[in-house]
């Protein structure tokens, strides 16, 4: 069996991707966020105060026929942009992209911090990083994807994000007509709950790449590319009118600037994002100035290979074999 689900950016600024997921009998459709840099499916629900979530499409489990209080459970989260939720879990029936788990941990939130509140285009996260990641106490929960895994033709999913277009999640077979390269495998390292793994090298314009490994995570729930400074720093040398903007909190640049690519090695491959992938968007509506798709990672201390670089590539996320593959598109 497979799943195939369409996602689409957000805004302009490709700044989350959004994808349908439908919960319960009768079905519930919610607009969610798939996170491979996260292990919790949480919603906005009936439990959520009403002035929380105004605007949200929320899941009600007592119009769900399936729905299941999974008693004495509780779960909260944070994540790396001090954002929050937390709340209590039921079971239901969860759809993605055809394929359903009968009994999937479905978190439902009774507290979401102002991030999400204002976030009114999506209505939770689908967590799709490794169990050992998700909250839920006394006992976490398996992800949808972990859930569906044994039941899949393979134990896969990939993904195909698209700047300003309709990509996919694909789950339990490889489309590689999606992707112009040949798929590069490295190991993954779930051992955090992340999809970690490591670059073998990087170059700024197309030039050679370098030996520098660069060991990150491939998180779709991130938007940006955050990398060292010392990366930051050589890539924005070539941007003439590149600066530091306290306000904005990162590194812009005039909009009419031409930027250079940025590629990384990995699993014996290539992947370069393109100058115009790099370019995020204008830091606000008609601004001549524009923020930058890579920046530091320096105050996370993590690495995070977020949709701005993912876009470039086609994703392999391969849990049976723990490892990640990488193909340009
Ligand atoms: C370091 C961040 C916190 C504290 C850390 N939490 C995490 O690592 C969580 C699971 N993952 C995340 O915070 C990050 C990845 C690691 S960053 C250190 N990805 C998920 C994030 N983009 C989800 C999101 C999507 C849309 C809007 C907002 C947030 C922890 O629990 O220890």
């Amino acid at each position: 069996q497979t799943g195939s689900a369409n996602t689409n950016p957000s805004d302009s600024a490709d700044d989350e991707y959004i994808t349908s997921v439908s919960i319960g009998t009768p079905a519930q459709v919610l607009p969610l966020d798939f996170d491979t840099g996260s292990s919790d499916l949480w919603v906005f629900s009936s439990e959520t105060p009403k002035s929380s979530a105004s605007g949200h499409v929320t899941y009600s489990p007592s119009k769900s026929s399936t729905a299941k209080k999974l008693s004495g459970s509780t779960w909260s989260i944070e994540y790396g942009d001090k954002s929050s939720s937390s709340g209590d879990v039921y079971t239901d029936i969860v759809t993605i992209g055809g394929f359903s788990v009968k009994t999937q941990a479905v978190e439902s939130a009774t507290k979401v911090s102002t991030q999400f509140v204002q976030d009114t285009v999506i209505s939770g996260l689908v967590g799709l990083g490794f169990d050992v990641g998700n909250q839920v106490s006394p006992r976490p929960q398996k992800t949808w994807f972990s859930n569906a895994a044994s039941s899949l033709a393979e134990p896969l999913f990939t993904a195909d994000l698209r700047h300003q277009e309709t990509g996919s999640y694909n789950f339990g077979f490889i489309d590689t007509s999606l992707a112009k390269g040949t798929i590069g495998y490295t190991p993954a390292d779930g051992s955090e709950g992340y999809w970690g793994f490591t670059a073998t090298g990087y170059s700024v314009g197309g030039a050679k790449l370098n030996r520098n490994s660069i060991t990150g995570i491939a998180d779709t729930g991130t938007t940006l590319l955050l990398l060292p400074d010392n990366i930051v720093d050589a890539y924005y040398n070539n941007v003439e009118s590149a600066e530091y903007d306290d306000s904005q909190e990162g590194v812009v640049f005039d909009c009419s600037e031409d930027l250079p690519s940025f590629s990384f090695g990995v699993g014996g491959q290539t992947i370069t994002i393109s100058g115009d992938l790099l370019n995020l968007t204008p830091i606000e509506e008609g601004s001549s100035t524009c923020f930058g798709g890579l920046q530091s990672s320096a105050d996370i201390g993590i690495n995070i290979f977020g949709d701005v670089a993912l876009k470039a590539a086609l994703v392999v996320f391969d849990l049976g074999n723990e490892r990640l593959g990488w193909a340009q598109k």
